[in-house]
């Protein structure tokens, strides 16, 4: 039987109404700093959905872009005006950074208390000793989904195909607080079907089209896939070979329309705490 398909625009939708409603209980309006800098045609679409997304959900929301050859002083100047400010609850910074930016030293200078994205060292220790404030967005959204269609990791095999500090280690950090196993492996684990093959869950997260092949998946398995490629017609696919995979997984994730919009409603998730923390 074909893999039930994980609608992650569906209870994106879902999520945002519930928000929405939350916002409005609120004392004062979240506020979201957006940093945006360079012309990164993707960034400047995912910047533009996040400005809509604070629109819809009640957030008042700022953009502050940047010219590809502004300087990282520049830069650390703002996020330090904005860390200073009341009305301001959450700031991020569009990723990637032109090159000549310190990626490190720029996520390091948010004031982890605003750090919606989740990438702040201070906060990426909390979330491996199990006590965030925020959850990083793409990873707690596959999370949601999960929970949303029932699928409990607990005891599961989970694997996760990709190790990168944004999305694979936080998502093996959440699955593992649910009690799952967790493996991660990555571009040099050998053989990595004969791992793949052992996932109840399996997380693909590396940027690579058809990574994942329908003999690298167990019959039955929950297959989410977070990666965005784009194909040479210019449409996006993620890692896993859907079409083959679909006929062998038990739910799997489409691309477009899976983990990406789930990654937009966390963000919005984390604006709200991040202004109740901040006694709204
Ligand atoms: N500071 C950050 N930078 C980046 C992050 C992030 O979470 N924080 N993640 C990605 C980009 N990203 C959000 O910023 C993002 C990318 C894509 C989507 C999405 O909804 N994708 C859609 C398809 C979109 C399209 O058609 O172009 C989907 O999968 O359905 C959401 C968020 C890197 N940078």
């Amino acid at each position: 039987m074909p893999a039930t398909i994980i609608d992650g625009k569906a209870l994106a939708a879902k999520c945002k109404a519930r928000i929405k409603g939350e916002v409005e209980a609120l004392s004062k309006r979240p506020g979201l700093a957006v940093i945006i800098v360079g012309d990164n045609p993707a960034s400047r679409i995912y910047v533009n959905h996040k400005k809509k997304d604070c629109e819809e959900c009640g957030i008042y929301s700022e953009e502050y872009a940047l010219p590809e050859q502004a300087a990282q002083k520049e830069l650390l100047e703002l996020i330090d005006v904005l860390n200073g400010r009341e009305d301001i609850d959450g700031i991020l910074c569009q990723l990637p950074l032109p090159e000549q930016f310190d990626e490190k030293a720029v996520l390091e200078a948010i004031d982890p208390g605003k750090d919606v994205d989740c990438f702040h060292p201070y906060n990426v220790g909390k979330l491996m000793i199990g006590e965030p404030v925020f959850l990083p967005c793409t990873p707690a959204g596959v999370m949601e989904m999960l929970d949303e269609y029932g699928i409990d990791p607990k005891g599961k095999h989970c694997v996760v195909v990709g190790r990168s500090n944004i999305v694979g280690k936080p998502q093996a950090m959440l699955l593992l607080h649910r009690h799952a196993t967790v493996t991660i492996c990555h571009s040099r684990t050998p053989d990595l079907g004969a791992v793949t093959r052992q996932a109840d869950i399996l997380v693909a997260a590396v940027g690579k089209r058809d990574l994942i092949t329908a003999d690298m998946v167990k019959e039955g398995a929950v297959v989410i896939d977070v990666a965005m490629n784009k194909k040479e017609d210019g449409k996006l696919c993620g890692d896993v070979a859907y079409a083959e995979v679909a006929e062998k997984a038990s739910y799997i994730t489409p691309v477009p329309g899976g983990c990406g919009p789930m990654t937009r409603v966390m963000l919005l998730q984390n604006t709200l705490t991040a202004a109740r923390t901040h006694g709204k």
